[in-house]
């Protein structure tokens, strides 16, 4: 068993929040501050290893031990449905999972009447979840990227999708409809090494617990 502890964390927007809010907790890394195509990086001193994957892939590297920790949004996870252990809420990364179609569209729309629908989304089982919920049968169109392009283009009327300023549906054309959830980044965490490792990885659970607790508290 490696006596360092390993975080998986995701490339893009993710990756800059979990490093300031990890530094406040004292776990750094300074060899991840030099440009550099690397994929993982050490801090032998302290012994934190950090890998940078891809968003999607952050749970699956948790799951199968080769990272202790993770962070990722909510919205993967409840995409993938894995066995991980969620402990914390880092309250960053904040959006909401959307329904969304055409301005046009929903002026003569009544979500009410939809009984058979196609939807466009990098999210197929919350999609398919959420409609199924209500009754509601849905034709799943399986996109990776630039989910607002469908409705333009005649691939779906409607999408499932992130927003957080809004300014992409805005510029699409499109509008919200229905929220299915409020995003944020979740602390994730293997069920072994919790075991194995439990002694420092409580420690940084705690220590992350007690800053957030008092961001939370400062900003009421
Ligand atoms: N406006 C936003 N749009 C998309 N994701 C956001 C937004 N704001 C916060 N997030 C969060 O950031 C996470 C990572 O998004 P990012 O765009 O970096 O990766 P991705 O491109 O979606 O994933 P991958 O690289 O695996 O395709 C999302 O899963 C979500 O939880
Ligand atoms: O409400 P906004 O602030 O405009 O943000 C929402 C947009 O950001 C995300 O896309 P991303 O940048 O990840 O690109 P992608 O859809 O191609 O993955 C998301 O899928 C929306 O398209």
């Amino acid at each position: 068993m490696s006596d360092y502890i390993t975080f998986a964390l995701p490339k893009g927007r993710i990756m800059q929040d979990s490093m300031e809010l990890f530094a406040r907790i004292g776990i750094t890394c300074p060899e991840m501050e030099k440009e550099s195509r690397k994929l993982v990086f050490e801090n032998p001193e302290s012994k934190f290893r950090f890998m940078a994957v891809r968003a999607t892939d952050v749970p699956t590297y948790v799951e199968y031990g080769c990272a202790d920790i993770g962070v990722v949004g909510k919205d993967t996870l409840m995409e993938q449905g894995k066995d991980l252990y969620e402990p914390l809420d880092l309250k960053f990364g904040y959006c909401r999972m959307v329904v969304a179609e055409p301005k046009a569209l929903r002026k003569e729309d009544d979500p009410a009447n939809w009984s058979n629908i196609r939807v466009a989304t990098k999210y197929p089982n919350v999609t398919e979840r959420y409609f199924a919920a209500k009754g509601i049968q849905v034709e799943l169109i399986k996109l990776y990227g630039s989910i607002e392009l469908a409705p333009l283009v005649g691939l779906s009327e409607r999408i499932v999708d992130l927003v957080s300023t809004g300014v992409t549906l805005r510029e699409n054309g499109m509008v919200e409809v229905e929220t299915i959830a409020e995003i944020t980044t979740r602390l994730i965490v293997n069920r072994a090494s919790l075991k194995t490792k439990h002694q420092r990885i409580t420690k940084i659970i705690e220590d992350l617990e007690q800053i957030i607790g008092d961001e939370v508290r400062l900003s009421k």
